[in-house]
């Protein structure tokens, strides 16, 4: 055991060091003011060099005839302005985020930042998300390393923009244009009024409630599945969905690996859902190559067997990547508006009124239990208004992420080349400089006014502009013209708390007793 003994006024161990405790001993001992003067000098400097580091680490020396940086604050080393962000958008008021900014700086539609690991311009005004989004040869797609990881190195998160075009095109053309919209419709409607109908027995069996968003996640997986792959609803896609559930909550989390954390589950449920994506083309290569000739046309086989100039097909990796990107964006942002239009129609009967009355008319022209045409849908003209009100208030997305090829001058401010740069549609679209009143849900408002360019932008624009937008509306419109003519949505807690992250919702998922109130039966 080691023997301490003292001398002058340090101890010493046999060792014959002194103690590290007695060092602050003798400080302690010695003069209070020595301390305090050093500590009241290494304490300010500490932190001065912790929070100006992000600044002096990444902010790029401008030549003098460049405009300055936009203002803002980088944050602490290593988190940035995350934990501003996450408290804001986890604990706190999700607008105050942007909001300090504009306080600080007033409204000039830029500011720098440091987030997701990256120095980041913010761009929070219609003509400042305008200028980014439309910008494609200045501003290519910039999602964080942690979501590509999560997405895959062959999304159109990940790719070099001339192959996004090629395979944007390919795609995007199976779910664009009244043609192949108006092919989906028969089955969107056999699908979304037997899930209803089913979920209103269920409740009626059983008494109990159901989580609806997670009820609707599974519909519009269904249906986004069925329409892309030819699977069929049942377990098999309920556990697909769930993967795909905690993929999401990994995109908006703190990357950090490690068991137990958001981003840890996701990466798991990423490799879990190659492996089912993989069976899945291993199945259908096998049944193309037994019926040579028969063809299903869906997103899976457009991937499978497409070319490119030198007549070379995508890889499996590559159709596994695109896939998975497709079923992501294809079913989560459309359970989410769907299940907002239920919530804020039953918060004002005065527009779910004008909903009911504008699909009663659609109706009166049809017979018992037929299905609605690409002409009744056309119909849908203040329907379409609620859908565009409840994207503008909600905003599933709250940003987009591009990144800067060169240094490009906005408004008097340069944003350096390999910045990353987010797109707030979020505040553009609660701006009241934008929208008079905007945290009010008025969908009449449409009748009023004409969105500017820049300001309506739910699915984001220019290159990488959502390609599923118009079927996402058909989808959303056919729901809801079945859910408000035969079915009542009774909420158990209508005054859950919201979360925002990684999109906005009822913390309770908004449990729901579904009730039949008119009768539709679906005949093919
Ligand atoms: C209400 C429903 C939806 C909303 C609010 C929504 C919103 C968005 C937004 C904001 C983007 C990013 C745009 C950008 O980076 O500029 C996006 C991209 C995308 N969305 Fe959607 N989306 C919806 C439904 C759908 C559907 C139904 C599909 C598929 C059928 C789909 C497929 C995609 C794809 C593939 C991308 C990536 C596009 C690219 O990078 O080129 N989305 N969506």
């Amino acid at each position: 055991m080691a023997a301490a003994a003292a001398i002058g006024d340090l101890n010493v161990t046999d060792a014959g060091g002194p103690l590290l405790t007695d060092y602050f001993g003798v400080l302690a001992g010695g003069s209070y003011a020595v301390t305090l003067v050093i500590g009241s000098a290494v304490i300010p400097l500490l932190a001065l060099v912790l929070c100006r580091f992000n600044s002096w680490y990444y902010e790029p020396s401008l030549r003098p005839s460049q405009a300055p940086l936009p203002p803002g604050d980088m944050g602490w080393p290593i988190f940035g302005n995350m934990l501003q962000f996450l408290f804001a958008f986890k604990w706190g008021d999700p607008q105050s985020f942007i909001g300090n900014y504009i306080k600080r700086y007033k409204r000039i539609g830029v500011y720098k930042a440091y987030m997701f690991g990256q120095p980041t311009v913010l761009a929070t005004t219609p003509e400042a998300c305008k200028f980014v989004l439309m910008g494609d040869e200045v501003f290519a797609s910039g999602w964080p390393k942690s979501t590509e990881a999560l997405m895959g190195r062959k999304s159109f998160t990940s790719i070099p923009p001339h192959e996004h075009r090629r395979l944007r095109r390919l795609t995007s053309a199976t779910v664009n244009g009244p043609a192949a919209l108006s092919k989906f419709m028969p089955r969107l409607q056999a699908l979304a009024t037997a899930t209803m109908a089913q979920w209103a027995a269920q409740c009626a069996a059983t008494g109990r409630p159901l989580p609806l968003l997670i009820e609707l996640r599974k519909l519009t997986f269904n249906i986004i599945a069925e329409m892309f792959m030819g699977y069929s609803p049942g377990p098999k896609c309920d556990t697909v969905e769930r993967y795909y559930r905690h993929l999401n909550d990994g995109v908006r989390a703190m990357p950090i690996d490690l068991p137990g954390t958001a981003y840890h589950t996701a990466l798991k449920s990423r490799r879990r859902l190659v492996e089912l994506l993989q069976e899945a083309i291993d199945e259908r290569r096998e049944a193309m190559e037994k019926e040579a000739g028969l063809r299903k046309e869906d997103m899976l086989e457009t991937l499978m067997l497409t070319q490119d100039e030198d007549g070379s097909r995508l890889t499996d990796e590559e159709v596994i990547d695109l896939l998975l990107m497709y079923l992501n964006a294809g079913h989560e942002s459309s359970a989410h508006t769907i299940m907002w239009i239920l919530i804020l129609l039953r918060a004002h009967p005065q527009y779910l009124a004008k909903v009911k009355e504008e699909q009663l008319e659609i109706r009166k022209n049809k017979k018992p239990n037929e299905i609605l045409n690409w002409e009744d849908y056309r119909k849908m003209t203040y329907l379409s208004q609620v859908v565009d009100e409840t994207l503008r208030l909600i905003n599933i997305s709250p940003m987009v992420f591009r990144k800067s090829l060169e240094d490009v001058e906005f408004n008097g401010y340069t944003i350096p080349k390999g910045w990353h740069v987010q797109t707030w549609m979020r505040q553009v679209h609660l701006d009241p400089q934008v929208y008079p009143d905007p945290l009010k849900f008025d969908p009449d408002r449409w009748e009023r006014e004409i969105p500017k360019a820049g300001a309506f932008i739910p699915f984001g624009a220019g290159a990488h502009m959502c390609p599923g937008n118009d079927f996402a509306k058909l989808e959303i419109a056919l729901f809801i013209h079945y859910a408000a003519l035969f079915y009542e949505f009774t909420p158990v807690s209508p005054n859950a708390t919201v979360i925002y992250l990684p999109h906005p919702r009822p913390k309770d998922w908004y449990p729901v007793r579904v009730q039949k109130i008119g009768h539709f039966e679906y005949t093919s």
